[in-house]
């Protein structure tokens, strides 16, 4: 019997570190003939992931464009990755998340008919502009998609809310924690793939270091003058050290290195690497983010995490306790990591809490009912890490 092909696309930073224990699950198997298709909405960061995972992409549109409308980047999607599948002719495409990527793939596909699984599905705000455009992007692939592999019981729910068929719904796991476990792994057995946070460590030893990411386009302007603040105020203790690799879009840099430059607690960085971030993380007593990613996977390293933003499509990490939403409130931001720095009974109940994003072993839930939809078989011993 041939063996299936599977067309594994995504664009960015973070669906590559999302989607990489999928490409490699599937290989593992042997019984897909497994493609990558890149199409590079991102291409510096996207480039550093892919070179960790040891992912030669077989097909890369390169289709980023400095200064690219929402409007032109979703007509070059949908236009060359239609080309794309008229080439690779697949039996089915996975598409991650909630990106322009994910949904004009899908739409493509959809002209075609050829069947989408959606990993990641099933995150919801409820409101079309917050995030936008991802929360819409997240919605036209759900009713496309026949395969919706939802990290959580919510993000099921929620699907099935849309009256998507429960049959076509697998709870997975995030695979997210896939790749920290594998990444954390692979820096256990070489610490040389770490290099800038050993150097910090040693620079802020003694100190506690809180981890800092903001880059959402909701904080853009008074938000990130207000983080900014916040940050200000915690490096005042002089018990604490900050690491903040500062993402590159021009509307987070610029405040930042004009009210954060000059503090010798502050370690303004540019954007790490995968091992490098992992490493920065583990090393940090408390992160303070706006990111998705982030807020999955500092509840698996034990680091209780504050969410800068009003409002998130990760409720799960609130109500297990991991994770507290404050905002971008100053005072919030300082008083709830004052508290977490301080008083060890409230920083060992939110870094104990139970993590409610997966167990690392997604990709291989994933797999498996991609096998079963397409009538493969699996060995059981082919499904363990
Ligand atoms: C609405 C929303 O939430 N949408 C999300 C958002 O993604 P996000 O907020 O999770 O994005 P980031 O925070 O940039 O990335 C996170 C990953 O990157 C790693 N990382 C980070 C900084 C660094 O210096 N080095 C790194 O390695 C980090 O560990 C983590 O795994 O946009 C994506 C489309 O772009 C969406 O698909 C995704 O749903």
């Amino acid at each position: 019997m041939s063996r299936p092909k599977i067309l594994v696309t995504f664009g960015t930073r973070p669906e590559a570190i999302k989607m990489f224990p999928v490409v490699d699950a599937l290989r593992a198997t042997d019984q897909f003939d497994t493609r990558v298709a890149v199409t590079a909405q991102h291409r510096e960061l996207l480039d550093q992931v892919l070179q960790l995972a040891g992912i030669l992409p077989d097909v890369d549109l390169d289709l980023m464009q400095q200064g690219q409308s929402l409007d032109e980047l979703s007509a070059r999607i949908v236009t060359r990755f239609g080309e794309a599948l008229d080439r690779e002719k697949p039996e089915r495409v996975l598409v991650h998340g909630d990106t322009l990527t994910t949904m004009m793939v899908t739409l493509a596909c959809y002209f075609r008919r050829i069947p989408v699984g959606h990993v990641e599905a099933g995150l919801r705000s409820g409101d079309i502009y917050s995030p936008w455009p991802e929360e819409v992007n997240r919605r036209v692939t759900g009713v496309i998609a026949d395969l919706h592999f939802a990290p959580t019981q919510i993000a099921a729910d929620a699907l099935t809310a849309e009256t998507v068929d429960p049959a076509n719904i697998f709870i997975t796991g995030n695979t997210v924690i896939d790749a920290l476990l594998a990444t954390r792994r692979r820096i256990a057995a070489d610490p040389s793939m770490a290099p800038a946070i050993a150097e910090l460590q040693q620079r802020f030893a003694g100190k506690q270091i809180i981890a800092v990411t903001a880059h959402r386009r909701e904080n853009f302007g008074d938000g990130m003058r207000n983080i900014a603040t916040a940050l200000s105020a915690l490096a005042a203790r002089d018990d604490v050290a900050i690491i903040y690799p500062v993402h590159p879009n021009p509307n987070v840099g610029g405040v930042m290195r004009a009210m954060l430059g000059d503090y010798h607690n502050i370690a303004l960085i540019e954007p790490l690497d995968y091992p490098n971030f992992v490493a920065m993380m583990e090393a940090s007593r408390l992160i303070l983010t706006d990111s998705g990613g982030v807020q999955e996977e500092a509840p698996s390293l034990g680091k209780p995490v504050l969410v800068m933003r009003d409002t998130t499509e990760r409720p799960e990490g609130i109500s297990a306790g991991t994770a507290r939403l404050v905002a971008t409130d100053p005072e919030r931001i300082v008083g709830e990591a004052s508290k977490l720095l301080d008083d060890h009974v409230a920083y060992d109940a939110m870094s104990k809490a139970h993590n409610p994003y997966g167990d690392g072993q997604a990709a291989h839930r994933i797999v498996a009912a991609i096998a079963q939809r397409h009538g493969v078989g699996l060995e059981p011993a082919r499904l363990t890490a």
